[in-house]
């Protein structure tokens, strides 16, 4: 049967990993025997640069019919001063397509504990950032003038359904992988986050097996770096998410190296894939963008909405090998370009794929 799918590739590097990433699903899905429907759309600025809109309607359309969307990334400083903002499009399109839970796992590849002081030998982990809530999308927001002097304002709002949802997928994963669940807010300050505490103390009740650390965010940071192999599942919410992920890719060594799934919990095939860096305007246009991120995001593709656990592994393990081999962006201190290291990978996946063949 066919797969549908939705491509955003986005501004900057968006369109180069994508590319990249859409040669390793070609291949695993001609090795799977089956066909993938694309079709591609516009997000971001080069949406608004075309029709104005970071997240036109036509775009709006499709997605609206679709299961699986992949996404490069948004932004960039040519819109700094435009009035539209690219990455509002993309908060709408996570908006629309209505997913809450966004996975971003990440991991010390063999061989890429010196680019970073911190990294640890086989250290990984996940960070299960709620995706639909807190300060990007709480009302009321904006600018006013108050006593002649330009103010700015944010709003940070959580339904109690809004944090359970997704602290109970956080408590799934950590059962499944018998360890213990960490929640990152900031309780000692904000009410969001004391509901938010009290919703984790509330569903733990579920999960008696599943032990569960408190942290407040700051001192959270600080021991992600000290003590990483604490962090292996984290729930936490959208801002929080959002910092401590980027932080989790200077512990790996890039953030190039990590990829994120965006789905409604366990079940269910919606799911919307990215990579979990930007747009990356500093080294655009050069072909030296590290796909791994992306690559990774149609692994979680695979798993996730397409139930292809073994084309996953395959793609994981590629990675793996091709890093051990020595291959590696610049970002990884290396001379391939995206193309070449994209390459390397998929020839390891044909290694690969030969001697699973062989072997069975
Ligand atoms: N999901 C999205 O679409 C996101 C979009 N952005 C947007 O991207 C633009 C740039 O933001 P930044 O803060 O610079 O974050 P960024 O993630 O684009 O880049 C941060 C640093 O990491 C490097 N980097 C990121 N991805 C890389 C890759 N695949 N390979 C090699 N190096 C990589 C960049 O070169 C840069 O030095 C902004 O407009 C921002 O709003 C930022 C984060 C997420
Ligand atoms: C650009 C933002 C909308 C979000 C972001 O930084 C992220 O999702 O990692
Ligand atoms: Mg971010």
């Amino acid at each position: 049967m066919a797969r549908t799918l939705v491509i955003l590739k986005g501004d900057g590097i968006g369109p180069e990993v994508v590319d990249a990433a859409l040669k390793v699903l070609d291949w695993a899905a001609q090795k799977g025997g089956y066909a993938v429907e694309r079709q591609e759309a516009l997000i971001g600025g080069a949406a608004i640069d075309r029709t104005g809109d970071p997240f036109p309607s036509e775009t709006r359309a499709l997605v609206d019919r679709a299961d699986t969307v992949f996404l490069g990334a948004v932004g960039g400083p040519q819109w700094d001063r435009h009035p539209k903002n690219p990455e509002s499009g993309l908060l709408a399109l996570r908006a629309r397509m209505g997913l809450w839970a966004n996975l971003r796992p990440f991991e010390v590849f063999e061989g890429m504990e010196s680019f970073s002081p911190l990294a640890r030998p086989h250290l990984r982990g996940m960070i299960i950032r709620e995706l639909l809530g807190g300060l990007y999308f709480g009302q009321p927001r904006g600018r006013s003038v108050v006593n002649g002097e330009p103010e700015a304002m944010e709003t940070s709002r959580y339904a109690r359904h809004e944090i359970e949802r997704v602290v109970r997928l956080g408590f799934q994963v950590a059962q499944r992988q018998g360890v213990p669940l960490v929640s990152v807010d900031k309780a000692n300050v904000l009410e969001t986050s004391k509901l938010w505490r009290q919703t984790v103390e509330e569903v733990r009740q579920d999960f008696p097996d599943v032990p569960v650390i408190h942290r407040y965010v700051d001192a959270a940071a600080m021991e992600f770096v000290k003590k990483p192999e604490l962090y292996q599942v984290v729930v936490t919410e959208n801002l929080f998410g959002d910092i401590l992920s980027d932080l989790a890719g200077g512990l790996v060594g890039s953030l190039g190296l990590l990829g994120s799934a965006t789905v409604n919990g366990l079940q269910g095939s919606r799911g919307l894939y990215e990579p979990v860096h930007g747009s990356a305007p500093d080294i655009q246009g050069q072909g030296i963008a590290n796909p791994i991120g992306a690559i990774l995001s149609v692994a979680l593709m695979m798993e996730w909405s397409w139930g292809d656990r073994e084309p996953a592994q395959w793609i994981r393990q590629a990675i793996r090998d091709t890093l051990k081999e020595g291959y590696r962006t610049p970002d990884l201190g290396g001379h391939d370009t995206t193309e070449s290291f994209t390459g390397r990978v998929l020839q390891q996946m044909e290694q690969i794929h030969r001697k699973e063949a062989m072997s069975s």
